[in-house]
């Protein structure tokens, strides 16, 4: 797998010697933060695209054939936005329950199979998603019955909740992530994500609400851009999340807020850079909150368009500036157990 990187990850990973790379490899690590269809292996999208045979209302092959070839040439953002037009190839591979199920198996044998997996616990996240072929019950299903060929203690599943989801589908996606975990499924929390400018958060209140009351851990795409504003932000907050996604655009009095939760940051380096939401390494608000000794945990956010890795991630904070962060294996170590003590699988 961490052939298949490259960029700021690769860049870093390839800086350190071997005992570096095993230091890492051998660490529990928790990845808290990775979105289903932006973490499936090109090999497997290729595959799905081979057999892709569409119905007239669908993307057309050439369609999708162009977007899975742009994801292999390795894609260059101009913009955060940008990055929400590569889905709908995806989306179009991945939208009956034998196909998402394949591509399901993939991203978790990514994560957690071989000799070195990238980490020892996942917790992976999904957008539940109705199609002329599923509904969005079979769909969550359909995903959790392939989270659940691992054991309790390296994978569950959140359910996102995209910022575009009209009030309806907000309150059955909630729905189903309540009831799947009152049949003992494996949902352990919901999540707030898609374009970051999209939706009134307002109306998403009483869903987290529910959701929290149900046990589930929260988790918010928080501030992700300068555009989010600061009565958003402060909004967000208010629904009490356990962690936050991101969090790049915390003005002061939404960082002393954060700090008082102690809910803890996903970083996602390779992320922020290649969307360019954060200009370089070392300006990273993960300096903020290591000086601040708060929670954090080091997440690859989307495999796929970023071309990372869980080591690779890793592998940005011990490497040595300007390729990394420069930490020192004692500091990594300590983010490694941060991240393992945010999982929602322990609430
Ligand atoms: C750049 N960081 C990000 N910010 C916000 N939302 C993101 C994201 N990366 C991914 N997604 C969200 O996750 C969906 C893909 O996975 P699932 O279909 O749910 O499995 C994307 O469509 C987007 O809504």
């Amino acid at each position: 797998m961490t052939g298949q990187i490259s960029g700021p990850a690769a860049n870093a990973l390839a800086s350190l010697n071997a005992s570096q790379v095993d230091f890492i490899q051998a660490l529990p690590k928790a990845e808290l933060h990775a979105h289903l269809n932006g973490c499936i292996p090109i090999s497997e999208l290729q595959k799905l695209a081979h057999e892709y045979s569409p119905t007239s209302s669908e993307l057309s092959s050439d369609v999708v054939s162009a977007g899975i070839s742009r994801l292999q040439d390795g894609v260059v953002l101009d913009e955060i936005y940008d990055f929400f037009n590569l889905f709908p190839a995806i989306y179009a591979l991945t939208s009956n329950p034998m196909a998402l199920r394949q591509a399901t198996r993939a991203v978790l044998a990514q994560f957690l199979d071989g000799p070195h997996p990238q980490c020892a616990y996942l917790e992976l996240r999904s957008t539940p998603r109705a199609t002329a072929e599923m509904s969005r019950t079979e769909y969550v299903r359909a995903v959790l019955d392939e989270v659940e060929r691992y054991p309790r203690a390296r994978a569950a599943l959140i359910v996102s909740l995209d910022r575009r989801m009209g009030p309806e589908v907000l309150r059955e996606c909630v729905h189903i992530a309540r009831s799947l975990k009152e049949q003992d499924r494996r949902v352990v929390g919901v999540d707030l994500c898609g374009d970051p400018q999209a939706g009134d958060m307002e109306a998403f209140a009483e869903h987290f609400v529910e959701a929290k009351l149900a046990g589930l851990g929260i988790t918010l795409h928080i501030a992700e851009t300068p555009a989010n504003s600061a009565v958003e932000t402060l909004q967000l907050l208010s629904y009490a999340p356990d962690r936050l996604g991101h969090a790049t655009f915390l003005d002061e009095t939404a960082k002393t807020a954060v700090r008082a939760t102690k809910a803890c940051i996903e970083i996602c380096l390779s992320s922020n850079l290649l969307c360019k939401t954060v200009p370089r390494l070392e300006d990273h608000h993960l300096r903020y909150y290591l000086e601040h000794d708060h929670p954090v945990a080091i997440c690859t956010d989307d495999t796929l368009p970023f071309r990372t890795s869980l080591v690779g991630e890793y592998a940005l904070l011990l490497a040595a500036p300007p390729l990394g962060l420069g930490l020192s294996e004692a500091e990594v170590r300590r983010i490694a157990e941060m991240g393992m003590g945010a999982r929602f699988g322990r609430l």
